[in-house]
């Protein structure tokens, strides 16, 4: 299983090369992949990265892949899935909890469904901390060429084995803390911001 980085966004409300942004001297999007890097049920970890960002990726020393279509996180899904099954997170996302990632893709291969997403109660998904299998990609292709980029609507076309999140460890929640604005690390533990 691919461990797969998105990395195509703008970063708007933060202002810019948000990824590189260093917190404790390392760049922002080094702790998903390290996070991932760690889990036992990943083989390798990739980069799926916007043609704009891919070179500052690669400088990174870590394996990039180009995401072609850039219309938003489904394309970055499709992409990564041209690798094979794919545990896929967002790379603004620094804490992931490797135990959860694990958690999941045990759940994902025990179910045989083709996606795996943890669910709150209120219905919400949290498709950028999923595991997708490679069939997925055929059910994305159809939805992106239909113009609608909305992941939800993919996942919930097929048989999906949805996680309840409330059920879970409380612990693991802080896996969904994303950076999107610049006040967000403020709230990272581990940031003198
Ligand atoms: N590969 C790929 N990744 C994407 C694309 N759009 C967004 N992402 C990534 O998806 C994740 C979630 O995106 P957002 O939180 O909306 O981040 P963003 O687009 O960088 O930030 P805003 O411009 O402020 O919305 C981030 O890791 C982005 O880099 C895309 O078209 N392709
Ligand atoms: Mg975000």
């Amino acid at each position: 299983m691919i461990g797969a980085v998105l990395a195509g966004g703008q970063g708007r409300r933060f202002g810019g090369d948000k990824l590189l942004f260093r917190i404790d001297g390392k760049p922002l999007i080094a702790y998903a992949i390290e996070s991932l890097e760690a889990a036992r049920g990943i083989d390798e970890v990739v980069i799926v990265a916007s043609p704009k960002n891919a070179g500052n990726m690669e400088k990174l020393g870590y394996e990039v892949i180009v995401d072609g279509l850039m219309v938003g996180p489904i394309g970055g899904i499709y992409t990564a899935l041209s690798l094979g099954d794919a545990f896929v997170v967002a790379g603004d996302m620094p804490l992931i909890v490797t135990e959860f990632v694990d958690y999941i893709i045990h759940e994902f291969r025990k179910s045989g469904k083709a996606v795996c997403v943890p669910r709150w109660s209120n219905g919400y998904l949290e498709p950028l901390h999923a595991t997708y299998s490679a069939g997925f990609r055929k059910i994305l292709e159809e939805q992106i060429t239909s113009g609608d980029y909305m992941i939800r609507k993919a996942i919930e076309r097929i048989n999906t084995c949805y996680l309840p999140i409330e059920e879970l460890p409380e612990r693991w929640r802080e896996s969904f803390f994303n950076v999107n604005r610049k006040e967000d690390l403020r709230k990272f533990p581990k940031s003198s911001f």
